[in-house]
């Protein structure tokens, strides 16, 4: 389970994140939504143990019991990749472009000791590049990023994500660079992945948070102004920045 409670983020004297408090459940799925620079990246980057340089963490993240804000880079290292792992925009920063794709995800096995041996590494890398629909996974595996459309490269990351079977996968925008039908198919293969992790989902989207997530937080400047179950904000929002975020999307004319 993630944790995270009266956690507060600061650049030389300035406040970014105030006081945040929220819990994800394995096998639960929670949204993060609020406008640009609200501090949804920033709070995912100080679970990850990424935060830029200068910005600075008090309060608590916990994973499983394990303190995330004041652990080593080394114990972090450990945890990224294998305890938990991200899913960002744009794919190609998060592959290696000099790296055949099967090598890229055999090689987040082998780092992390998740597969015995080279030869298995490698067969477990198809069967990941299979199972989130890439066709012809021999082919693929042996392609480098750049010869790979947009959707295939998401494919690929979300391949890499859930490689070692993570408790937690964060995902922060992971279709907004792609189209629409390509989108609908990486959400389900988020949601399928995802079975029994706990999963933090930042996104603009709220059709997307409606799809995929159970309970939603709502940032603004920095703070939680609201949560709840999806349905119950939506359907019934208390704050005035959710009800501005329904009117602006056009989840109102779905319902
Ligand atoms: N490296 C940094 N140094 C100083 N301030 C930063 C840094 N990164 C982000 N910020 C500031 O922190 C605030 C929160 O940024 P953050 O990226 O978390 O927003 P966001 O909600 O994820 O926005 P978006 O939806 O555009 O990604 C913003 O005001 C941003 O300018």
């Amino acid at each position: 389970m993630l944790r995270v409670e009266g956690l507060s983020l600061q650049t030389g004297g300035h406040g970014l994140v105030h006081d945040v408090s929220f819990t994800v459940d394995s096998g639960e799925r929670v949204g993060l939504i609020g406008e640009s620079g609200s501090g949804k990246s920033l709070t995912a980057s100080a679970v990850l143990g990424l935060l830029p340089y200068g910005v600075t963490a008090t309060g608590t993240a916990e994973l499983g019991g394990r303190d995330l804000l004041r652990a080593p880079e080394r114990e972090l290292a450990g945890l990224r990749g294998r305890e938990m792992a991200m899913v960002f925009q744009e794919p190609m920063t998060a592959l290696n472009p000099s790296m055949r794709i099967g090598n890229q995800v055999a090689e987040v096995m082998r780092v992390h000791r998740t597969q015995p041996d080279r030869r298995s590494a490698k067969r477990a890398a198809l069967d990941l590049l299979d199972q989130v629909r890439l066709p012809d996974p021999e082919r693929i595996a042996r392609a480098y990023p750049h010869q790979l459309s947009g959707g295939q490269r998401q494919r690929v990351v979300l391949a890499i994500a859930l490689a070692n079977n993570p408790s937690l996968l964060i995902c922060d925008e992971p279709t907004t660079a792609l189209d629409v039908t390509v989108q609908a198919q990486i959400l389900d293969l988020i949601l399928a992945g995802v079975d029994g992790k706990a999963l933090l989902f930042i996104t603009h989207d709220l059709a997307v948070v409606a799809r995929v997530c159970q309970r939603v937080l709502v940032m603004l400047d920095g703070r939680i102004v609201e949560e709840g179950p999806v349905r119950e904000v939506f359907l019934n929002p208390r704050h005035d920045y959710t009800r501005k975020l329904l009117t602006a999307s056009d989840l109102e004319a779905r319902r």
